[in-house]
């Protein structure tokens, strides 16, 4: 196993209250903690929050939480976090207010360098309306207005397609991060009991399945006190499509070493994608991908 190839994950549940500062606070000291319990390494760490980590999920409170990247409070405490420990950080995501209209809103994820350094910013693409009678109604797109980019960035051997929880629904989405090469996505999330019960653990392991790559889908601990319960279960799938870690309900931390010479090793076993039959079908971005 090169060290070259290796990459260690650390993913963050944790409760999300309505005070702010407080919710980014405690993460903070999560991540300080977690972090100094690794032993000295020159294997890059990577730290992954859930989806609005920083506010409750709702349209009613966007508006309130809403910050300039990368000039708000939760940049900056997402940077100068990044930069003390010298990690990588994906920051889950928190509304996001436009520089230019500030009266639009998006639901953005904010990723870090170690020298605090914004690596790239992804604005979910597919904004979460549903309403089935009795059991989940829902309308993000109330406030928020629907990102228009892929997001990818390279940390280490890891090269990390970028969703946000509604994001992981749309397979075609995930196969343009395939194209690109990635080798590793991630998705921030929120689901709800509803959908969190069908659907939380069939997308990641259907992702991984499909592109032979590592998944990670980021959740809030579950909170009945809240208006919306998340739920809960963080997890993180090998390239195989196997559950490789999950949290319970609870706060807790998963850590794993992620070794991404099996991604190239599995490609190679089964070579799925060079098998595509790209003269019948194909699945391509419309927009540029870089
Ligand atoms: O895909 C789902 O069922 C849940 C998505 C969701 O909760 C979200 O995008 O916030």
């Amino acid at each position: 196993m090169s060290s070259s190839k290796m990459l260690r994950l650390i993913l963050v549940q944790h409760p999300v209250g309505e005070v702010k500062e407080d919710n980014v606070t405690h993460v903070l000291s999560m991540i300080r903690k977690t972090v100094a319990e690794e032993k000295r390494t020159t294997v890059p760490i990577l730290v992954v929050l859930p989806e609005l980590f920083n506010s409750p999920y709702g349209p009613q409170f966007f508006d309130k939480y809403a910050e300039y990247v990368p000039d708000g409070y939760t940049s900056k405490a997402l940077s100068g976090i990044a930069k003390e420990l010298g990690i990588y950080i994906i920051g889950g995501s928190y509304p996001e207010r436009d520089a230019q209209n500030p009266k639009t809103l998006y639901n953005t994820c904010t990723i870090w360098g170690p020298k605090g350094e914004l690596l790239g910013k992804h604005r979910k693409l597919h904004l979460y309306d549903v309403e089935v009678p009795g059991k989940v109604s829902f309308k993000e797109s109330s406030a928020m207005t629907p990102g228009k980019n892929f997001t990818i960035v390279e940390i280490g051997p890891a090269k990390i397609g970028i969703g946000i929880c509604f994001d992981v629904a749309h397979d075609e989405f995930s196969r343009i991060y395939r194209n690109e090469g990635c080798n590793f996505l991630v998705y921030p999330s929120a689901f709800p009991l509803y959908t969190g019960e069908l659907h939380w653990e069939v997308y990641p392991r259907a992702r991984a399945t499909d592109f032979q790559c590592y998944v990670a889908m980021t959740s809030a601990t579950r909170d009945y006190t809240n208006s919306f319960v998340s739920w809960g279960y963080t997890i993180l799938c090998d390239p195989y499509g196997q559950v490789m870690k999950k949290a319970g309900e609870d706060e807790e931390i998963i850590k794993a070493d992620l070794d991404f010479s099996v991604v190239d090793l599995w490609r190679e076993q089964l070579p799925k994608f060079r098998k595509r039959r790209t003269d019948l079908y194909e699945c391509t971005a419309k927009v540029p991908t870089k």
